[in-house]
This record gives structure tokens, C-alpha cells and sequence, in this order.
């Protein structure tokens, strides 16, 4: 209970220091073009605020078409302000603005000199915005949207949304969003004038819908995709210290700093992997591409780069559009199943001749993380056959290709070869090498099998499965077999 209006105001104000973000405000309908000159509450401090702004806005909309590089976090607040104009200005609810999609955009009807009529959700909501407006929104949506999804990651769906995060995903938290842009505006405008209130549902767009009172901070994913689009992972830039990460609304949470090191490791990674090119990657050339870039802390290692690097066979292995077709349709030729008799099963044999390096066919199954693959590893019987490949990814991450449950998904009522293949630690004539294949649904992890040496037709295709008797003794299985 908050007994009066002072009282009320220094809680929601230490509320909002903390990273909440306080609604309850009682809401009017969102629908109103223009904002009514009655208003009450704090709306009308917010939308000061918003004008203040209105300089640097112009500023920055003007770099953007003309051609300027403006920097991550301008950009950001460029998004948040188009957002702000929407939800404060023109009362369009947050709702609608996160579902605001790109056609609604395009069929916006402009009157010449006047501004435009923006129609959501089939005319349902509304807002006719300026000329100023209708340019600002312009400018985010042909230079800052296509510079997002040219960053989007590979299982990232845009969903036709005119609002987009860094990742190329629409926008999940903008109530957040806008608790960023007012903290961000309170600096900007404390020397022009008082404090303005604290933020209100309403003050946010807040529909009557959601009456309740919400962290500002959101899901996890949400979180982490407002602190990337605060402080981008690059490999020049230094990791966001304590002080950025108060002051940008994170509090001290330090799950996202371990999390964007890591990230920007993998990049750097990539970074000195590719700057490699065709020569295999040394410690002489590890160490002159950190001394070049100046880093000093997050540094890769030669085995991380080399576990990254793609050797030339590699790179012509993953151009290939006939593996990946292969892949995909199950298709290998040159090979065939022979039954070997009970004791050690099926196998594959080649039908064809292979010369060393020749990709065979690949260890199809579903790709899961290595526990799941252990936990299936336990649930699998005495004397029963195993089919669980535990593999490190070309970024380190350790998997496991899961063809015991069998048939796969994709391939319903069909044998796969990879899985047919027999062991031998002394004769072996394949090899399995992890590459990363485009698939249409993105880059995947895939185990190919290649030819060791010249293989002639006929003989049976055998790979050294990398265990030993000692390992598996103690279970008492009769695993003779591991010593051919
Ligand atoms: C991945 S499966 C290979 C295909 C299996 N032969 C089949 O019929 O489905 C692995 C299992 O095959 C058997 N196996 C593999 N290599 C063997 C070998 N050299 N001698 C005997 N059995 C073998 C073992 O039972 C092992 O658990």
C-alpha cells in the first residue's frame, strides 16, 4: 500500500533503478491518430522527452541516408525512438507495434506534404503519422532493417515484422526497449531540463491487457538480445564492463558478460582461422594476428583455430553440392549392405573403387547434445548394437549423432550406411572428418566418411571407432571384435 503520491512516485522510481518496469496505470483506447491535448498522468512528460530527442533523431536519420556509418547503439536507439513515436505519439498499442509487419508498412497511404496513414491489423488500430515521421521510420526501415537480417542467424525468421532486434528477429520485449530509450533520454536531456517521471504503462503503450506488473527485463533469450543490441559482439570491441552494464539497465548480472566473451571468442576464432587461408594455421600465425588486432585478453588458442580452420579438401568438401545432395536424399554411390552373419552383423561394402579422400557417405542421424547421447548410451543392452557417434563440432562443441533411433524422421523406411559400418582399429580404410554443410535450413555439423587410402571394389568399408577393451571390459560385454 502506497498511502500517497510522493510516496508512490520514489517507489516506482526505485523500482525502476532496480530494472522493473511498472505498469498499472489506468489506459484509454490505443487507438487515437493524434494525441489528445487532455491528456493526464505522465504521458505528455514523455512525450517532451520524445521531442527533446526529436534533434539527435534527425541527426542520426539524416546520417542514415546519407550513407553515414552510425554506431550499434545510435542505431538502437533509432529503432526504440520509431518505436516511441508509434506507442507514445500516435498511442498505437505495444502490441501492434511488435506485430506491425512490413506489408502494413508498404501500404501505408501517403498524402504529399501532409505525412501518412499507417493501418494495423486490418485497419483495427491506426496512426496518421507527419512527414518527419513517415522519414524516420523510412530510414529505419531501408538502412537499419536490412542491416539486421543481414546479420540474422541461420534459424532466425524475421515473420514479416517491420520491428527487428540485431538478430534479425522481431522485437520480444519492447516495454524493455522503451525502459532503455527513456533511461537513455534522461542523460541526454538532464542538463535541459527536470527529471521527467517515471515510466507508466501507459507512458510505455501499455494496453489494457496488461494490467500487471512485469521485470523490465524479460525472458532470457529476450535479455540476451537486448544486451547484444547494447553492446554488439564484435572482435574489436572491449567486453561491456560493470559500470556499462548498470548503466545500460543490465544490473550487475554477469551470466551475459561470460556469455559475450564466449561469443566473442568463437569470432575471434573464426577471425584468425580465416585469416589463415590455405596454410594450416601455426602458433607464429596465431600470435601475429592477436599482436595486429591488439587484443589482450580473450585471446584464441592454436587449437581452438585449428579446430576452426578449414583446410583447402575441407572447403572444397563443404562447396560440394553433390555431397550435400547426397546428404539430404540418402543417396551414396559405389556402396552397398552385406550381411556378415550374426556375430558381427550388417555391414557396407564398396561397389565401385575409391580413391584416398573420396567422401564415401555421411553418419546420418539426429545431431544432440553429448549428454542426451550418454543418457541413450546407458539405455542401451548388453550385446545390443550401438549406433551413438559422440563427436566434437568445428566450433568445439561436443555432440553426439543419435541413428539408435531408428529409422530417422527424414528418412522413413530407409537403411543409412553411415550406421552400417563396421569396426576395425587395424584394418581401417575410412575415416570419419566433421564438416559443416548448408543446409537449406542453415549450417549444420556433419560427419562424412572418406577413403583412407584407394579402396578397391568389393572390400568391406571399415573405420577404427576409437574405443578399446579397457574401457568397456569392466561391462563384461564380448567385444573380440575391437581387436581386428
Ligand atoms: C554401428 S553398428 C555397425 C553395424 C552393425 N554390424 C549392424 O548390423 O547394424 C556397431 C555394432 O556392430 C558390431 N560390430 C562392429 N564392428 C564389428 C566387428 N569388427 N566385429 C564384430 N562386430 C562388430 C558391434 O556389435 C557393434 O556394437
Amino acid at each position: 500500500m502506497v498511502p500517497d503520491e510522493a510516496s508512490r512516485r520514489s517507489l516506482v522510481d526505485h523500482l525502476e533503478n532496480k530494472g522493473f518496469f511498472v505498469v498499472g496505470e489506468p489506459l484509454r483506447p490505443a487507438h487515437c491518430a493524434v494525441p489528445s491535448s487532455q491528456e493526464t498522468g505522465h504521458r505528455p512528460e514523455h512525450q517532451r522527452l520524445l521531442e527533446m530527442a526529436e534533434g539527435r533523431t534527425e541527426e542520426a536519420c539524416h546520417g542514415l541516408l546519407t550513407g553515414e556509418r552510425l554506431p550499434h547503439q545510435q542505431m538502437t536507439m533509432f529503432r526504440y525512438f520509431c518505436m516511441a513515436t508509434l506507442t507514445i505519439t500516435h498511442r498505437v498499442p505495444v502490441e501492434t507495434v511488435v506485430d506491425f509487419k512490413v506489408t502494413e508498412w508498404n501500404d501505408r497511404q501517403v498524402s504529399a506534404g501532409v505525412g501518412a496513414t499507417i493501418y494495423f491489423r486490418d485497419g483495427a488500430d491506426r496512426a496518421v503519422i507527419s512527414v518527419d515521421e513517415e522519414r524516420w521510420l523510412g530510414a529505419y526501415f531501408t538502412v537499419i532493417r536490412p542491416l539486421y537480417l543481414s546479420w540474422q542467424g541461420e534459424a532466425a525468421d524475421d515473420k514479416g515484422c517491420f520491428f527487428l532486434g540485431t538478430t534479425g528477429r522481431p522485437v520480444a520485449n519492447p516495454r524493455s526497449d522503451l525502459c532503455r530509450l527513456w533511461r537513455r533520454c534522461r542523460k541526454i536531456c538532464e542538463a535541459a531540463g527536470p527529471t521527467p517521471p517515471p515510466l507508466t504503462a501507459e507512458a510505455a503503450g501499455t494496453s489494457s491487457r496488461d494490467t500487471s506488473s512485469v521485470s523490465g527485463k524479460g525472458s532470457r533469450d529476450d535479455q540476451w538480445d537486448a544486451f547484444v543490441s547494447e553492446f554488439p559482439v564484435t572482435i574489436g570491441a572491449l567486453a561491456p564492463s560493470k559500470e556499462d552494464h548498470d548503466g545500460a539497465g543490465f544490473g550487475d548480472e554477469r551470466t551475459h558478460y561470460f556469455k559475450w566473451r564466449r561469443f566473442q571468442l568463437e569470432k575471434r576464432v573464426l577471425h584468425v582461422a580465416d585469416s589463415a587461408g590455405r596454410q594450416r594455421p601455426t602458433e607464429a600465425k596465431v600470435a601475429a594476428v592477436v599482436a595486429k588486432e591488439r587484443w589482450k585478453t580473450n585471446v584464441p588458442s592454436l587449437p581452438d583455430v585449428l579446430e576452426a580452420w578449414v583446410s583447402p579438401l575441407k572447403a572444397a568438401i563443404e562447396d560440394d553440392e553433390g555431397v550435400l545432395k547426397s546428404v539430404v536424399e540418402q543417396r551414396w554411390k559405389g556402396i552397398d549392405f552385406k550381411d556378415f552373419g550374426e556375430h558381427k552383423g550388417r555391414g557396407v561394402i564398396a561397389t565401385m573403387p575409391f580413391s584416398k579422400g573420396d567422401v564415401i557417405c555421411d553418419y546420418h542421424g539426429k545431431l544432440i547434445s553429448e549428454s542426451e547421447g550418454k543418457r541413450l548410451m546407458d539405455a542401451v543392452q548388453e550385446g545390443e548394437m550401438c549406433y551413438l557417434f559422440f563427436v566434437r563440432g568445428r566450433l568445439g562443441t561436443k555432440l553426439c549423432v543419435d541413428s539408435q533411433n531408428f529409422p530417422c524422421e527424414c528418412h522413413p523406411g530407409k537403411d543409412t550406411f553411415g550406421r552400417r559400418m563396421n569396426h576395425s582399429g587395424k584394418a581401417a580404410n575410412v575415416k570419419p572428418v566433421v564438416f559443416q554443410l548448408s543446409f537449406p535450413d542453415g549450417a549444420k555439423d556433419t560427419v562424412l566418411f572418406l577413403a583412407q587410402r584407394n579402396i578397391a571394389v568389393n572390400e568391406e568399408l571399415l573405420w577404427d571407432y576409437g574405443v578399446r577393451r579397457r574401457s568397456f571390459g569392466e561391462e563384461g560385454m564380448d567385444l573380440t571384435w575391437l581387436d581386428d
